[in-house]
């Protein structure tokens, strides 16, 4: 698998609480490659923590910054990049985003739901009825999330591990049908 990647980045998308960060830390080392968090890096440039930037500046300003970010690290090679759930909105992210292979961590709403009760992270959740707002957010995004290289369907009992390795499964698949086709 690592000589067919040939250092090409892994980006994972998805909604929040559908793992990407967990799963991506798993990812990097046993690709050898290094783990980079989309939103730990907008906290490092704001000096804020994804809260206050939202609470301060707006959505706005933080998909500004996400932007910017994703700009950057792209030009590295050898990365699993967890993205934050809506780096998809924005159309020139995937001009960035398509220099690698997307993975979408497709699980189910209800799952998120139970993953993220109780969460205070995500400002987007500070809603009086957070699963109708997860319904929603996917309603808007899933037919970008659809625009990814590989989907990959989350199961209720699924750990981070066995993720890990579907997503391998499936980037190999893609792979072995382009050498397929040259
Ligand atoms: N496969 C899994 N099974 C159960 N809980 C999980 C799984 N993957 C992640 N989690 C938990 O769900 C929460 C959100 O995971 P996270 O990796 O931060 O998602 P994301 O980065 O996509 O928002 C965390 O508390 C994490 O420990
Ligand atoms: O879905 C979103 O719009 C967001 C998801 C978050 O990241 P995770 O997907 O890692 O939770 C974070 O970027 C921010 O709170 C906005
Ligand atoms: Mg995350």
């Amino acid at each position: 698998m690592k000589q067919f990647l040939k250092g090409c980045n892994l980006y994972l998308i998805g909604m929040m609480g559908s793992g990407k960060t967990t799963v991506a830390q798993i990812l990097a080392p046993q690709l050898e490659y290094r783990y980079l968090d989309s939103d730990r890096l907008i906290e490092q440039v704001a000096g804020q923590s994804i809260p206050e930037i939202f609470a301060e500046s707006g959505e706005a300003a933080f998909r500004e910054l996400e932007t910017k970010v994703l700009s950057e690290l792209c030009a590295y090679t050898h990365l699993v990049v967890a993205t934050g759930g809506g780096i998809i909105l924005n159309r020139q992210n995937w001009s960035y985003l398509q220099h690698g292979v997307v993975v979408w961590l497709d699980v189910p709403v209800e799952q998120l739901y139970q993953r993220l009760a109780g969460d205070t992270t995500r400002p987007l959740l500070r809603d009086p009825d957070p699963m109708a707002k997860l319904r929603s957010l996917l309603d808007q995004r899933q037919s970008l999330y659809k625009q990814a290289d590989v989907r990959v369907i989350v199961g209720p009992e699924d750990t981070p591990e066995q993720i890990a390795t579907g997503v391998l499964a499936e980037i190999s698949k893609i792979l072995k049908d382009h050498t397929n086709q040259n």
